[in-house]
């Protein structure tokens, strides 16, 4: 366990550091782009200038009466933060309940005719028609001919670096996506990973973004069930759409009918997924605790029970691994498993750096990291990471 005292959760209230950037530049950007990408009427264009405003001046508002998960919010400690400014609240609130502000100011719950339209959807459907996806998934045909571990391994590597593709972060970063990625891992405990997978028991796959994220996720669960490493996975999505690009339901059904439409190798890879999922050998799950603005320690007990049946449950991307860990500016060689000690079983971190939190480096990797970039290293989305603790 760690000793020292944890140091304090993350705010967005210091000018220049990372989370006032996405409070102050990414959200207003993101309420353009979805203002842009739909034909709203009027009163969704005053409800989005509204939102805009009460994010850079105001204070978080509590949602109307009759919202159907008000009394969840307040479970979740919306008592605490209301009525405080969005810059001074811990930061993984004023992010989750941004997106649940986002999703009332375009009519998403409410009855009425935009009642379910994703207001992300125009842009997590031109990603899984890009080139770059076709490219991906033409390059299985090449990998069908490989030993079953070199595929496993490719197939753990795309699902890692699937994790670049996140629309939220290249709308705050536009260049992102054009930096190369950094040769080798910061840390890779894959070699810890592949023995927990020895053929029974549940995958838990805690997902993060649609599109060219969840496609290779998707790969690789078809490829750990058809090599018999698991006998089961759960799939776990949110329950509404979140962070931009977070995968729902409706996106797991677009990302499969792409992979059954493609050609070569990559079809079959989605007609296996696809009976995995009408026999239940691939469930899914959207539990609404996925989008709650809490860190994993306050899994509620019905996840915790599935997390601790599981055999390894595999969390991606850098917002999970927020959670993970705890949203706090860790000493990076902090071990990473002091940190996820209060995790119900065996779990594993595949996550790209897009945020100050990090755990589990060794001295001298910091040190390399350090001199080689300042503290670029942390949030420009090159580096990359398999953390397990089993
Ligand atoms: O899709 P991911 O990998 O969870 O990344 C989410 C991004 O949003 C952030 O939460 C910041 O808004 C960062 O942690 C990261 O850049």
């Amino acid at each position: 366990m760690h000793h020292s005292p944890a140091p304090p959760v993350l705010l967005g209230d210091e000018p220049g550091s990372f989370p006032h950037g996405v409070l102050a530049e990414r959200h207003p950007a993101i309420i353009e782009q979805v203002r842009g990408a739909f034909p709203y009427g009027p009163e969704v264009h005053r409800a989005l200038d509204a939102l805009r405003e009460s994010c850079l001046h105001g204070v978080l508002e509590p949602l109307p009466d009759d919202a159907h998960d008000q009394r969840r919010w307040r479970e979740w400690g919306a008592d605490a933060v209301l009525g405080r400014s969005w810059f001074d609240v811990p930061w993984l609130w004023s992010e989750s309940y941004f997106y649940r502000r986002l999703l009332h100011a375009v009519g998403y719950f409410a009855p009425g005719p935009w009642q379910g339209v994703d207001p992300f959807r125009p842009f997590k459907l031109a990603e899984l028609d890009s080139a770059e996806t076709r490219e991906e998934l033409a390059a299985l045909d090449a990998l069908a001919h490989r030993p079953a571990a070199d595929r496993a391994e490719a197939l753990l590597h795309g699902s890692l670096w699937g994790n670049r593709a996140d629309l939220g972060f290249r709308l705050s970063d536009a260049a992102a996506e054009d930096r190369a990625a950094a040769p080798g891992l910061v840390a890779d405990d894959s070699a810890r990973l592949w023995p927990l997978l020895t053929g029974r028991g549940t995958l838990c796959l805690v997902a993060d973004n649609a599109g060219r994220e969840l496609v290779p996720d998707l790969l690789l669960v078809a490829h750990l069930l058809a090599e018999g490493r698991v006998e089961r996975v759960v799939l776990h999505v949110k329950p509404y759409p979140y962070y931009v690009s977070d995968a729902t339901t409706a996106d797991l059904v677009d990302a499969l009918r792409a992979l059954t439409a493609a050609p070569g190798e990559a079809a079959a890879y989605g007609h296996a997924l696809w009976s995995a999922m009408t026999d239940g050998t691939l469930a899914v799950r959207a539990h609404p605790f996925w989008a709650s603005p809490l860190p994993f320690e306050d899994l509620p007990a019905d996840l915790r029970a599935q997390c601790a049946a599981a055999t390894l449950t595999v969390v991606k991307g850098d917002l999970n691994y927020r959670r993970l860990v705890g949203d706090r500016r860790w000493p990076p060689t902090t071990p990473f498993a002091d940190v996820t000690a209060h995790f119900p079983g065996p779990v594993a971190a595949l996550r790209t750096l897009k945020s100050d939190v990090i755990t589990g480096l060794a001295p001298d990797t910091e040190r390399d990291l350090v001199a080689a970039e300042g503290q670029r290293w942390r949030t420009g989305g090159t580096h990359a990471l398999i953390q397990v603790r089993d």
